[in-house]
């Protein structure tokens, strides 16, 4: 325990401390008198940063509506707590802004809310109530890196293969190193809708993914999980997490639809934050959850997420009527937007978002509404706070939203759904009915939109609809990267994402930064298998710059492919481009294809060629040089700014530099799971099946030499799991970057690297490209073609293509 002086300083600081978090000071006494017992008086955890716990457990408190315990003598500690309380001078409040950001769960919780401080933070003495918690609830967001089953696949075994000093050895033997031949192979998936509306996102903003909120019977929303699984949104995207209950009717505490209701109570006790152990909480088999999560854009886009899980099949289950529903939200907006007005609610701000929608509609004109649209208290409540901005309602963010109106388009969205996991359905409060109706501003009169608009929302039990199951999904919960970095911290660099056509969000898939063995894909990297004649043993440091080229050069001729500034050479990769320019001259064909034989239908085809490539060999582990050799140049990473983005001409996703790239430069490499042939097949008849689609690269340079076994046969298959280069687009024959197969750890060519060089000068913000080697006649590929709009004035399927571009 700290002593007593120590104490009376830590008790003075605190209550400036929750000033500041504009925290007044009698909410602070009751909480810091708690929490002064559950840390057995460990002040030092109450006051780390900057006092989190305390102002955590406040926040929860006030929320909770937790009763005050009930007073006693005060002890020493207590009387010292009202003493400094007495002498503070209470600062006008700083909105409290409680955003539970993705990065924010991981930081310690309060005690409160029976979770475990960091194990930074760990009292001597536990706080009691933190026997509920599972460390499972309070891990944060870390996404999953782990083999799971997509697209049907059954993705039972995934090991790792490093491209630098990991070991996977299998017993078997390599086969030799042959002649390089390749083609190259990307199948189609369903090419994304084209923008319907206009939009403007500033980069690096998002919009909440309408359209990822798939109607399917394949929920996966585990009881406690799913939010947790959302994405870092920064701001303009204020995500309030679920939390307790905030209803002020306690029956929403331990019961929403409980009490009131006469049906049995429904514990609302199993919030992320963490079960507080509550008297009245019922055996877990009889526990659901009821969340509430409140996103806005500045779009003007206000998502509103209900969900419950658990006990929905049980008889004795009970919705929270509309009423506990709206008020909800408007507790969520409150606490949120720190809205003090008494009068709020959240009909009367949409019905004030209605006024603006009639406002602008008479002034019409876009000059008009540079004064800004005139908005009700509700919204000026909002404008007032710090919030301005982020909900989007009120200040001048609101222009844009309403100066779309003149397009027919408002950017509003209100939606409100109860998402269950394990009902047959769904009851929402209909997502797009405020969207709709706004959309169809220019017909409404203005004696009834308003009154159109509220009553959509206004509690009223005919206005809940039965639509089908209306589930996050386990894709739907990957889709949600993080808009800094879709890398997940896997890369050197970070990878932004931007949509600024549409409100998607980017495809869900796991961020990989290396290879992966699927099941059945022979790859023998072991040391053993590199002979002294395709390693350089006693090299030391760069080996570029040594003036006798190593024994990793034979592979290119006895001449490094790199420069001493990492690019590559001009010679080699003006070899590389005529290969792609001209690959009729460069086609081998093998006498037993391992593409024909997975084909598996009945007779064998001919084999259909393999485009014959030079490859590049890099030092590795086993050499004697640094791993900053300039022989090592992909195994470095990815080293230059890069950025997906929403393509404009149709393509769906595509990657993009953020900074000029020289010539010669590498960009990255495609990596994805490694499948044998057989096993991408037999993905490609079940994506079929499901809708889904493989985005395959065949590792075919060595096929035309020798007899591939089938488990030697490879592709890469970076649908589900990849790096950036799965977004990169097709673009025929004038592509800025070409592919180079790149050996590092395996001397047999039938496992490599695939990656990507410039082959010239790009500029900041074009968009990366490569040739897919599509023969857009041919049908009979194993993937679906798609309708190619990469625009190049020697685009081999001009038909879909936009020469414009
Ligand atoms: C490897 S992915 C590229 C990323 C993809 N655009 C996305 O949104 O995820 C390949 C798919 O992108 C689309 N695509 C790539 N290049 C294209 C092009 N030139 N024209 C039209 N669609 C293209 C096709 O649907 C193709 O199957």
């Amino acid at each position: 325990m700290a002593p007593k002086q120590e104490l009376k300083k830590l008790v003075t600081e605190a209550y400036p401390a929750m000033a500041n978090l504009g925290i007044d000071a009698k909410k602070v006494k009751p909480v810091l008198k708690k929490l002064v017992k559950l840390y057995d008086k460990n002040w030092e955890l109450i006051a780390e940063e900057n006092y989190r716990a305390l102002a955590d457990a406040i926040f929860e408190t006030e929320e909770d509506k937790v009763p005050e315990p009930k007073r006693k003598s005060p002890t020493v500690d207590e009387e010292e707590t009202e003493g400094e309380e007495a002498q503070l001078h209470v600062e006008p409040a700083q909105p409290l802004k409680r955003l539970r950001l993705k990065g924010q769960e991981s930081q310690p919780l309060h005690p409160l809310n029976n979770s475990a401080p960091s194990s930074s933070s760990t009292p001597s003495k536990k706080p009691k109530l933190n026997e509920n918690a599972s460390p499972k609830e309070f891990s944060g967001l870390k996404p999953q890196n782990k083999a799971v089953s997509f697209g049907g696949n059954a993705r039972t075994e995934v090991r790792s293969l490093p491209s630098g000093d990991g070991i996977v050895d299998q017993g078997k033997q390599p086969a030799s190193t042959q002649v390089a031949h390749r083609r190259r192979l990307v199948s189609e998936r369903a090419p994304p809708s084209i923008p319907s509306k206009e939009a403007t996102v500033e980069a690096g903003k998002v919009l909440l993914p309408n359209n990822q909120m798939h109607c399917t019977n394949t929920l996966i929303v585990p009881k406690d999980e799913p939010i947790d699984e959302l994405p870092d949104y920064e701001v303009p995207i204020a995500v309030i997490a679920p939390e307790r209950s905030s209803v002020k009717d306690s029956s929403m505490k331990n019961g929403i639809a409980g009490k009131n209701m006469g049906h049995a109570p429904m514990t609302s006790s199993q919030y992320r934050d963490g079960g507080v152990e509550d008297e009245n909480v019922l055996p877990s088999s009889n526990k659901a959850t009821f969340n509430v999560e409140l996103a806005s854009s500045t779009l003007g886009e206000v998502k509103l997420f209900l969900s419950c899980s658990s006990a929905l099949q049980r008889p004795n289950f009970c919705m929270p009527s509309c009423d506990q529903l709206v008020e909800m939200v408007g507790e969520k907006c409150r606490h949120l937007y720190k809205i003090s007005d008494p009068n709020f609610s959240v009909p009367k701000l949409l019905r004030d978002i209605c006024d603006c929608v009639l406002e602008f509609k008479k002034t019409g004109s876009n000059e008009d509404l540079q004064e800004g649209p005139k908005i009700g208290s509700s919204v000026d409540v909002l404008k007032e706070s710090d919030a301005e901005g982020t909900l989007n309602v009120g200040g001048n963010k609101d222009l844009d939203m309403f100066a779309n109106s003149s397009n027919g388009i408002i950017n509003v969205k209100s939606s409100a759904s109860l998402i269950s996991p394990q009902s047959p359905f769904s009851l929402s409060l209909d997502d797009d009915v405020l969207a709709s109706k706004m959309d169809r501003t220019n017909d409404f009169s203005e004696s009834n939109v308003g009154k159109e608009l509220v009553d959509s929302i206004t509690p009223n039990p005919s206005s809940l609809v039965v639509v089908p199951q209306h589930q996050l999904t386990a894709d739907d919960i990957r889709s949600f990267h993080d808009v800094n970095d879709l890398t997940k911290g896997e890369e050197r660099v970070q990878i932004s994402w931007v949509n600024e056509t549409t409100n998607d969000f980017p495809p869900s898939f796991n961020y990989i930064p290396q290879n992966l063995v699927f099941r059945d894909a022979y790859v023998n990297i072991s040391l053993s298998c590199i002979g002294s004649e395709d390693c350089c043993s006693t090299c030391m440091g760069n080996c570029v710059l040594s003036s006798t080229p190593c024994a990793c050069a034979n592979k290119t001729g006895g001449k490094f492919a790199y420069t001493a500034q990492g690019l590559l050479k001009e010679e080699f990769l003006e070899e590389c481009m005529v290969i792609g320019r001209n690959p009729q001259q460069y086609i081998i064909y093998c006498k037993d294809c391992p593409l024909e034989r997975s084909k598996n239908d009945g007779y064998l085809e001919p084999c259909k060629g393999h485009l014959k490539r030079k490859f590049i060999k890099e030092c590795w582990s086993k050499c004697g040089c640094g791993k900053q050799c300039g022989n090592r140049i992909i195994q470095q990473g990815i080293k230059y700014n890069l950025q997906v983005f929403f393509t404009s001409e149709g393509k769906g996703w595509g990657l993009r530099t953020l900074e000029e790239l020289p010539k010669g430069a590498f960009v990255c490499e495609f990596v994805g799971e490694i499948l044998t042939i057989k096993e991408l097949c037999d993905r490609n008849m079940k994506c079929t099946k499901n809708g889904k689609f493989t985005y395959p690269v065949l590792l075919d340079a060595d096929w035309g030499s020798k007899f591939v076994k089938d488990e030697e046969a490879l592709c890469l298959d970076a649908a589900s799991f990849g790096n950036s280069a799965r977004f990169i687009n097709h673009r025929c024959c004038d592509a800025n970057l070409v592919e180079i197969p790149v050996e590092v750890e395996v001397p047999d060519s039938h496992y490599y690297h695939f990656a990507f060089f410039t082959s010239r000068k790009i500029a900041a913000l074009e968009e990366l490209t490569w040739d897919y080697g599509i023969d857009f006649h041919d049908h009979d590929h194993p993937f679906k073609l798609f309708q190619c709009r990469c625009g190049s004035k020697f685009c081999r399927n001009m038909k879909g293509s936009n020469r414009s571009i």
